[in-house]
């Protein structure tokens, strides 16, 4: 075992102070909350001790690189957050529980599978037999029926992509949700979902508070553009990533067997390039990648045309990731497309695939009569969101649906489970709902996929 003792060579430094990140309890609003044994205490499989259990007191500290260089590092205080994972005594009765499940937004691998681990442990480690699925995203709260689950009805789930509960966007009427919430008797409702259901989770939360109601108010970050700040990466992510080589294979396989062939691929990412990006530097056929974060041009000196011509010329094909938010700023759109927006209020965005196939296409025409030039444009959309998690992000889900079981059990509320620097954390849902995770394009992994496909860096138009 490795010695705790400092070696001679190691010099210590002081930390700067940690600033904990507190999540919100049941018992700030309401009085003489049980405090009961945890039911894994008897649970054959666990044989607890009571090192067994978090406390309070365990942290996950947000930051975790340091330069004791410098000064200015030393004043700010590190962010800590509260690590998820069972609690010795618990405040809910499990006879009492009736706990409410809704999924919301676009699809992502992994969602059937969340649910499944929520019905499953509440029912196996804390005994709740009350649990309901709220159907068709947040509206079902009003309008739908609920579904009653158990072990045996969600089984097989796990091996389905898309969610059994269905989903939508829109439909968020506050009064009604709480109205239901309170009418029906749930006391935690899990509410999986991307930035926009955090944000509707807050109201909910606030509302809750504001009527004092023993309410637990849970969050799920899902988002397969992994565009959710704080957590280290959303499920289904990387079995998007993976589906999304599957496209780029094909593309840079039709390049290559063409004369002056391009594959053309668009990836979902509607404001960031996560996809994109980790699909590009896991695939290394890919000669150029377009993401949001990035506004690029076409023409001139550093531009795509430029930039594509001298990869033709080099290696007789190229292959093109765009990002579907890519370039709106250069897409012609009429006014009433400026306006449009989903029903959640999330803008519509042109279609950048067919747009840049049509100027490639175009270009070449122009510049490069007679030539022969074959342009294959693919678009895999919803095929990489509308699968089974894969063995990575399947292990995240059951990690997820435990840890929000556990900080609901022990009477939390108002938070989000979710992986900080490799471990599973909880943290206030208005953080999370703030929270956006761009691609940082001045980051060393931007920089990692400049190197590998070399392309321009758009920078003098
Ligand atoms: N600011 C908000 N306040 C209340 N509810 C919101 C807000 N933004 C979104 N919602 C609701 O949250 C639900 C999901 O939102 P949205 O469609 O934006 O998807 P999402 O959760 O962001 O997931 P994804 O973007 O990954 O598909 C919808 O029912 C929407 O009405
Ligand atoms: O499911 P919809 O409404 O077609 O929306 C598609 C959007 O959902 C996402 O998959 C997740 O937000 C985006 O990548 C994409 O822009
Ligand atoms: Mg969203």
């Amino acid at each position: 075992m490795e010695s705790m003792h400092s070696s001679p060579n190691s010099t210590t430094f002081p930390l700067p102070p940690i600033e904990l990140q507190t999540i919100h309890s049941l018992s700030d609003t309401i009085p003489n909350l049980p405090t009961l044994p945890n039911p894994i205490d008897k649970s054959p499989y666990y044989h607890p001790d009571p090192s067994f259990y978090l406390s309070a007191c365990d942290v996950i500290l947000r930051q975790i690189i340091f330069d004791f260089s410098s000064s200015s590092s030393s004043s700010s205080p590190l962010l800590a957050y509260h690590r998820a994972g069972p609690r010795q005594f618990i405040r809910f009765d499990s006879d009492d529980v009736r706990a409410a499940i809704v999924t919301c937004g676009g699809l992502c691998p992994g969602l059937n599978t969340v649910i499944r681990e929520l019905v499953v442990a509440l029912w196996d480690l804390y005994g709740v037999r009350q649990i309901f699925g709220v159907q068709s995203g947040y509206r079902g709260f009003y309008s739908a029926d609920m579904v009653e689950l158990n072990p045996r009805v969600v089984n097989n789930w796990h091996l389905r992509g898309g969610t059994a509960l269905v989903t939508s966007r829109g439909g968020f009427d506050l009064e009604k949700i709480v109205g239901a919430i309170e009418k029906r008797g749930f006391n935690q409702v899990y509410c999986i979902g991307g930035d926009g259901t955090m944000r509707g989770a807050v109201k909910i939360f606030n509302e809750i508070q504001h009527r004092k109601l023993h309410v637990s108010i849970i969050g799920i970050p899902k988002t397969v553009d992994n565009d959710i700040g704080i957590i280290d990466r959303s499920f289904g992510f990387q079995t998007a990533v993976e589906i999304a080589l599957q496209a780029i294979h094909a593309a840079h396989v039709e390049a290559e067997s063409a004369v002056n062939g391009v594959g053309l691929v668009k990836l979902m990412g509607r404001n960031t390039g996560h996809i994109a990006l980790h699909a590009t530097l896991s695939s290394r056929d890919v000669d150029c990648c377009l993401i949001p974060e990035i506004d690029f041009y076409l023409e001139g000196k550093g531009g795509l045309f430029e930039f594509l011509d001298q990869r033709l010329k080099r290696n007789g094909h190229a292959v093109l990731v765009v990002a579907e938010g890519t370039g709106q700023n250069l897409i012609p759109r009429t006014e009433s497309q400026k306006a449009e927006e989903d029903e959640s209020g999330n803008p519509v965005f042109l279609d950048v695939g067919p747009w840049l196939k049509s100027e490639l296409t175009n270009w070449w025409k122009r510049d490069h009569p007679g030539e022969l030039f074959t342009l294959k444009y693919i678009d895999p959309t919803y095929m990489i969101r509308a699968v089974p998690a894969n063995a990575t992000d399947s292990m995240y889900c059951t990690l997820l649906a435990h840890s929000s079981i556990h900080g609901a059990m022990a009477g939390y509320t108002g938070f989000v489970s979710g992986q900080i620097n490799g471990n599973y954390a909880y943290i206030p849902i208005e953080e999370v709902a703030a929270a956006k995770n761009a691609v940082d394009v001045k980051d060393h992994k931007w920089a990692w996929l400049r190197s590998v496909t070399n392309q321009p860096d758009f920078q003098q138009a």
